[in-house]
C-alpha cells in the first residue's frame, strides 16, 4: 500500500465530505439508505478510534421535491428557500440515521466569512472541538441562506478542506459518485476517443499535466475542478486527500483502499501564505508584465510599481489582490501595501522616479503566493 494510503487509513481525526449526488436523486430528494450506508462506514471508523468530522452537502437536493421544483435551481434567491427546506429535511436525516448507534449529532453551518474573520475562526473552531470532546458529530454545510454570490463557498469541496484546515485533520476524504480522478470527465470520451482512465495517485502537480477536470452532474456543482482545487488547499495545509465514490464508503473509510489519493506537499505553507492564497477574498488585481511575472511568480521577488500595467479595484492597503499577466491569467495572489490610488499613480514608474514615501516595493516578496 503506498504510503498516503497508509497515512489516511491510520488518521487519527478525518473530514468526510459527501456530494449532492451521492445522497439525493431529482426525483425522489433525499436517500436514506444511501445516508444508512454511510452512517454504517462512518461509525465503523469512529469505533476503530477517529474523529470525524462530516461535511454535507445536499440541502438543495433535499429541497427540490418538497418544493415541487423540477430540477436544480439556478437563481440564487430560489436555491437559498430550497436549501432552508432541504437543509431541515438534510439534518433530521443525519441525526435520525446516527441515532440508529445512540450518536448525537450537531449542525454547524458557515460561510467563506467564518473562515477568513479571525473572530469566527475561532468560534468555529471551539464549537468543532467541544462537539468532538462530546463524543457528538459535527455535521457541516454551507450557510446556504445567508450566502451570497460575494461570499459563497465555490462549493462544499472548498468548504471541507478549509474544515480540515481549521480543525488541523490528518486527512480528508471527497466522496462524490464517480469513484475517483479520471483524466478526463468518465462520462464522455477522451479527445482521441478513448475511455478515460481512473489516476489511482496524485503526488504533486505534474500528475495533473494533461487531466481534464469537467463539470458536475445535474445536482452536484462544483464538478472535478472544484475537487481538485479543494485537494490542492488540503496538500498546502498538510492534509492528505482520498477521492472515492460513496458507494465505495466502507473501503474508503476501512483501509483508503479504493479511488485516488492526493498527496499532502512535504512542508505546509506558511498560515500566512495558507491564508493569501486560500482563505481571503481578493478585493482587486494588478495587471504584471511579463517581466514582473517572471520575477514575481517564478524567482519570489518584491513586486515593484515598474512592472504593473494597470490596477483594478477599490483595495486599502492590508487587502489581498490577484496578479494577473497580460493575458488576463491569474497567476499569484499578494497583500498590498498601498491603497488602490496610490498603486495607480505609481505604475510603471521605477523607484528611483517615485516620491520617498511610495519607494516600498507594491508587495512585499513574504506576502506574495503563486497561484
Ligand atoms: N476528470 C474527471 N474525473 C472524474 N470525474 C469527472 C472528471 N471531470 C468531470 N467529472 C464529473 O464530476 C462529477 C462529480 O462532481 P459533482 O457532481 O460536483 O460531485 P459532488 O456532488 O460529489 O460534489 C462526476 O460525476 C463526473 O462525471
Ligand atoms: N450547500 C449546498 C451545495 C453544496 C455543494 O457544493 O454541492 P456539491 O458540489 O454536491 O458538494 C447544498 O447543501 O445543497
Amino acid at each position: 500500500m503506498s504510503d498516503v494510503r497508509a497515512a489516511i487509513a491510520s488518521a487519527r481525526s478525518i473530514v468526510v465530505k459527501i456530494g449532492s449526488s451521492a445522497l439525493t436523486d431529482l426525483e425522489s430528494g433525499l436517500d436514506r439508505s444511501r445516508l444508512d450506508a454511510l452512517v454504517d462506514a462512518l461509525e465503523a471508523r469512529m469505533a476503530a478510534g477517529s474523529d470525524v468530522i462530516v461535511v454535507s452537502s445536499g440541502a438543495i437536493g433535499a429541497g427540490i421535491a418538497p418544493l415541487g421544483l423540477r430540477k436544480r435551481p439556478t437563481d440564487l434567491a430560489t436555491k437559498q428557500a430550497a436549501a432552508s427546506v432541504g437543509q431541515l429535511a438534510l439534518a433530521h436525516a443525519w441525526g435520525t440515521s446516527f441515532a440508529r448507534y445512540r450518536r448525537v449529532v450537531g449542525q454547524v453551518l458557515l460561510t467563506a466569512d467564518d473562515i477568513s474573520n479571525r473572530a469566527h475562526h475561532a468560534n468555529a473552531q471551539r464549537t468543532l472541538d467541544r462537539l468532538r470532546s462530546l463524543h457528538a458529530v459535527a455535521v457541516v454545510n454551507e450557510n446556504d441562506t445567508v450566502a451570497t454570490n460575494e461570499i459563497r463557498f465555490g462549493d462544499n469541496d472548498r468548504l471541507a478542506a478549509l474544515v480540515a484546515h481549521l480543525v488541523s485533520a490528518d486527512a480528508l476524504v471527497l466522496l462524490s459518485d464517480v469513484d475517483g480522478l479520471y483524466t478526463g470527465d468518465p462520462r464522455k470520451p477522451g479527445p482521441d476517443g478513448r475511455p478515460a482512465t481512473l489516476i489511482a495517485e496524485v503526488s504533486g502537480p505534474d500528475d495533473l499535466d494533461g487531466v481534464i477536470a469537467g463539470s458536475g452532474g445535474a445536482l452536484g456543482t462544483g464538478g472535478m475542478a472544484s475537487k481538485l482545487a479543494a485537494a490542492r488547499l488540503a496538500s498546502d495545509s498538510g492534509v492528505p486527500v482520498l477521492l472515492a465514490s460513496a458507494a465505495d464508503a466502507a473501503g474508503a473509510l476501512r483501509d483508503a483502499s479504493v479511488g485516488t489519493v492526493f498527496a499532502a506537499r512535504p512542508e505546509r505553507l506558511s498560515a500566512r501564505r495558507f491564508w493569501v492564497r486560500h482563505a481571503a477574498e481578493s478585493l482587486g488585481s494588478l495587471v504584471l508584465d511579463d517581466g514582473a511575472v517572471q520575477a514575481v511568480c517564478l524567482r519570489r521577488r518584491s513586486l515593484l510599481a515598474a512592472g504593473v500595467t494597470a490596477v483594478h479595484g477599490n483595495f486599502s492597503s492590508g487587502d489581498v489582490v490577484d496578479l494577473v499577466d497580460t493575458a488576463g491569467t491569474v497567476r499569484g495572489r499578494g497583500v498590498v501595501a498601498y491603497d488602490a490610488d496610490d498603486v495607480a499613480r505609481m505604475i510603471g514608474r521605477s523607484t528611483d522616479e517615485l516620491p520617498s514615501d511610495l519607494r516600498r516595493p507594491i508587495i512585499h516578496a513574504d506576502d506574495l503566493v503563486p497561484a
